[in-house]
């Protein structure tokens, strides 16, 4: 059996690049007729899924938008991950855990363990508690056939100051900055636990496609064979077309993550933005 990042690597190779945002904003609920409710944020959920299966290979619900209505969320969620996976889509959910080691793996059980409810294919996860403390999530993923993102570099300007610092540990190289130190640490796995045949790991990494990795003194090599999570295009003003510009020889890596400029063309024109979307990828192939 494929690990997760076989299963992402076929998805993409079948379905482009592309990983469309489930984020069910208040202000987007209104636009698109809904209330402001755990029930309007499944019809949401649900509406989304519809137009990317068959489309794109891959959706990232993100957990916040569903957590803010309590346990009618949590449901509304679970229906939106199940009928997910039930379309064929790979499913990150984006809930962005970090904690100590034991408590991950409660982290882990929720979102990654089959027949858990929150079931998904895939987690984004922090290292800000030491990547270390992800030690277990990620055993745990690999056992199951899962995936994780962590976070390295994250597309908002404010994470700057501390994704670049130096990391002063032992184990880490001269000038090495938290970023490239995180990827480092947690890929380990990449090169363990790789299933056999799989072209990418199951330890992925968020890298903004808004940020200078230069700058971040993140190095290429260290996030080879790694999947890369890619948001900031979009709403956040990266352009998909400058896709393999931004990355390049990581580009093939590269799951670019679009959640407003896709979401803001309402539900009748949900599909149409889905298909600009995949354009405008497949034009900086050509460019
Ligand atoms: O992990 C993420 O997905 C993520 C990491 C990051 O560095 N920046 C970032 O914007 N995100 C998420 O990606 C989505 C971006 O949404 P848009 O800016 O609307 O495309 C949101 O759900 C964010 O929570």
């Amino acid at each position: 059996m494929s690990g997760f990042g076989g299963r992402l690597h076929a998805a993409m190779t079948e379905r482009g690049r592309l990983c469309v945002g489930i984020d069910p904003h208040a202000a987007l609920l209104e636009e698109w007729g809904l209330d402001a409710t755990a029930a309007g944020a499944r019809d949401f959920g649900l509406r989304v899924v519809d137009a990317a299966a068959g489309r794109v290979a891959v959706v990232k619900p993100q957990v916040a938008f569903f957590e803010q209505y309590g346990s009618a969320g949590f449901a509304a969620l679970e229906d939106v991950l199940r009928a997910a996976r039930e379309a064929g889509l790979l499913v990150i959910a984006d809930a962005k855990r970090g904690d100590i080691g034991s408590t991950m793996d409660a982290y882990a059980q929720a979102w990654l363990a089959p027949g858990s409810p929150l079931e998904a294919d895939a987690v984004t996860v922090s290292p800000y508690l030491g990547p270390d403390s992800l030690r277990g999530t990620i055993a745990h993923a690999v056992r199951g056939g899962k995936g994780v993102f962590v976070l390295a570099a994250t597309s908002n300007p404010e994470a700057l100051g501390l994704q670049s610092a130096e990391v002063t540990v032992v184990d880490a190289e001269r000038g090495q900055t938290v970023a490239d130190w995180v990827a480092s640490h947690a890929g380990a796995a990449n090169r363990f636990g790789v299933v056999e045949g799989d072209a990418l790991g199951p330890v992925g990494f968020v890298v903004g496609a808004t940020i200078d990795r230069d700058e971040l003194g993140l190095r290429t090599e260290t996030l080879g064979g790694a999947p890369i999570l890619a948001p900031g295009f979009g709403a956040q003003g990266a352009r998909l077309a400058d896709l393999d510009r931004l990355f390049g020889a990581l580009a093939p890596q590269v799951l670019a993550s679009a959640s407003r400029s896709i979401l803001g063309a309402g539900p009748d024109g949900l599909v149409a933005a889905i298909d600009a979307h995949n354009a405008e990828l497949q034009e900086n192939r050509r460019g």
